[in-house]
């Protein structure tokens, strides 16, 4: 049985003012599931998630598309793209929740940490002052921060980069919200701490049942966290599907080249290949496939004189004219010889 959808992502486009920046844009969330949003600086991912939660930078909107929160058993369910602000203010923090690559955007400086944890289930559960505070300590225990009922008096300036990450998770996950926003969680703090937050997610996901979007640039943080990944490129999704199959059979030359580009080396035995050549500006796309100009595969008539559009097949979707071909000929996938 298919776990419950809590979010349905159906033809989101984004633009600032006449630029458009996310093109028809679709997925779907579902109870438990982590889902990697991954893609270069510029490939829309940020703009996507933050459309979710209306949230989206001044002069820029969403044009398109529909983000629909879904409860069991409600027959309307709430479309976030037309909700009100106070809608959108009841809805975030409480069902749907966001950490953030930068832990002090999402605090206060002048509160401590335990008054902001305790403030957000008052505000959203209705819980009383003493109720909310001893809550905000065991939440501050359950993200791993030691001494907790000491730690929640202090404020975030005495915790380090890890801990106020941790602190951050604790007021993400207060109201146990059925979904979880990651937006490039651990790309601010140092490596043995980044593992660190990353098994924090994967276990409060696990253990409130939440379902998680994760927004990354670096694969390597795709593999082991992540049950489905959906690949960005110049505003659009080129790739989608389970993390295993596409690592193992990418279907898309782009996905190919960022595997390859991984250190982690998610194609493993090679040397990280860089991708060449940059992403086209978005106010100036190519008539046909965006990533035509860096594609060791590109043929002018197949992918250069008109959109390409997305193709399903099963749970994996992509955006290639010559996916097909290509992987039949086993071209995208990871070489048989290993360089040392
Ligand atoms: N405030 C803004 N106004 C107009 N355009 C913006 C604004 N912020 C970002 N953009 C543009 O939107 C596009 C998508 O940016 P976005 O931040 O979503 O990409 P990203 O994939 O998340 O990259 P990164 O990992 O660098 O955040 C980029 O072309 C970017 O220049």
């Amino acid at each position: 049985m298919t776990a419950e959808q809590v979010l349905e992502v159906d033809g989101l486009s984004i633009a600032a003012g006449p630029v458009p920046l996310v093109h028809d844009v679709s997925f779907r969330l579902r109870a438990g599931e982590a889902l990697a949003l991954v893609g270069e600086s510029g490939s829309g991912k940020s703009m996507t998630a933050l459309a979710l939660l209306g949230l989206l930078p001044r002069g820029v909107a969403v044009t398109a598309g529909s983000v629909r929160l879904l409860e069991p058993g409600d027959p309307s369910p709430l479309d976030l793209v037309t909700a009100g602000s106070r809608t959108l203010a009841d809805v975030r923090g409480r069902r749907v929740a966001m950490v953030f690559q930068d832990p002090m955007a999402s605090l206060n400086p002048s509160i401590t940490v335990g008054e902001q944890i305790a403030e957000v289930l008052r505000r959203h559960l209705g819980m009383g002052r003493a109720p909310a505070a001893r809550q905000a300590v065991d939440l501050l225990g359950a993200v791993g921060i030691k001494e907790p009922g000491r730690r929640a008096g202090d404020h975030p300036h005495t915790f380090s980069g890890g801990m106020r990450q941790r602190a951050v998770i604790a007021m993400a996950l207060a109201c146990e919200p059925a979904v979880l926003i990651a937006d490039e969680p651990t790309t601010a703090l140092d490596v043995t701490i980044q593992a660190q937050i990353l098994d924090l997610l994967v276990r409060m996901q696990d253990e409130l049942g939440m379902a998680m979007l994760l927004v990354t640039h670096d694969l390597g943080v795709v593999a082991g966290t992540c049950h489905r990944l959906a690949v960005m490129y110049a505003g659009r999704l080129v790739e989608a599907g389970a993390v295993g199959e596409v690592f193992d059979d990418p279907a898309h030359p782009y996905t190919s080249a960022l595997l390859a580009a991984a250190p982690e080396n998610a194609m493993r035995g090679r040397k990280p290949q860089a991708i060449l050549g940059t992403v086209p500006a978005p106010g100036e796309p190519p008539p046909g496939c965006a990533f035509s100009s860096r594609c060791a595969h590109a043929l002018p008539d197949a992918c250069d004189t008109a959109p390409i559009e997305l193709v399903r097949s099963g749970s994996r979707s992509v955006r290639c004219a010559r996916s097909a071909e290509l992987r039949e000929l086993q071209e995208l996938r990871e070489p048989a010889e290993a360089t040392p």
